[in-house]
């Protein structure tokens, strides 16, 4: 049987607010160069914990190794080698979509080439437009591409798809499948249990602050269906949004 490594460990991870327990003792392993999501309602703890493995918020207890670096002892390393999404408010209001990747890139002393780099993310076309003025769709294309700058073993992606169209959904999956075809692991956080189903290769479920179960997308199904669970109305072989897309064309359309 194959084996699977490891690129990051998260050990009985505790995290609390004052009195406030967001994250009580979570422990998972994303492998190497898969997509794992983490789903879970709102103030589950996703973002916290998301945040505490980039190295961005203290935890209160636990242990997280990510690539053989402890977050506790070698956060810089781990920034080395992690992409993550800039807050929108980085994004200086009078710099073009180029001169934004290039200030990125000099933060990190990385040398990129923007306009391939806007090429990966389809968004060529728009490399002397600003933020401000881009789609929620090109946003988020815009935000992935800043998370490949240094060329990151490990992505992460919290909420990506949020807000967007079908097509605009369905093509960032296709962009977050390239991305981890080149070698890239991803971890994402998503409500939209269609898009683990589909893009998610294991899919951890976060309620209160615990994860409730975790396997891949095939098996968590498989088990429901074992015990007996069965679906009120008959499973169609299309649903209504591949009705819209079959209507109005995969294309990008922003
Ligand atoms: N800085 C903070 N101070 C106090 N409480 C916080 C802070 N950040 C998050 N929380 C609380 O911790 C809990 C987990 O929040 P978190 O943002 O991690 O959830 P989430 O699963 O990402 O939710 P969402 O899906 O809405 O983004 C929530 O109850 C939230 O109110």
């Amino acid at each position: 049987m194959e084996t699977k490594k490891a690129i990051i460990t998260v050990n009985n991870l505790v995290k609390k607010y004052d009195d406030f327990v967001a994250v009580q003792d979570l422990s998972f392993e994303v492998y190497e160069n898969e997509i794992f999501g983490l789903l879970g309602p709102n103030g589950a703890g996703k973002t916290t914990t998301l945040e505490i493995i980039e190295t961005l918020r203290d935890k209160t207890s636990g242990e997280i190794i990510v690539d053989g670096f402890s977050v506790d002892k070698q956060a810089q390393e781990i920034k080395q080698i992690i992409g993550v999404q800039l807050q929108a408010a980085g994004y200086y209001p009078n710099l073009n979509l180029v001169e934004l990747l290039e200030l990125f890139a000099g933060l990190y002393g990385a040398d990129i080439k923007p306009m391939e780099m806007l090429e990966k993310v389809n968004l060529q076309d728009k490399a002397k437009a600003r933020y401000k003025a881009l789609s929620g769709g090109q946003k988020q294309r815009f935000s992935i591409a800043t998370t490949l700058i240094n060329q990151p073993k490990i992505i992460f992606l919290d909420e990506p798809t949020t807000g967007l169209d079908p097509q605009a959904r369905r093509n960032l999956w296709d962009l977050i499948t390239d991305i981890r075809s080149n070698g890239t692991t991803v971890v994402i956080t998503t409500h939209y249990m269609d898009e683990a189903e589909q893009l998610c290769d294991r899919v951890a479920f976060v309620e209160r602050g615990q994860i409730i179960a975790l396997d891949t997308p095939d098996q968590l199904i498989d088990n429901l269906v074992n015990s007996g669970f069965e679906r009120k109305k008959e499973v169609k072989k299309a649903n209504l949004e591949d009705v819209f897309i079959h209507l109005t064309g995969k294309e990008w359309r922003e």
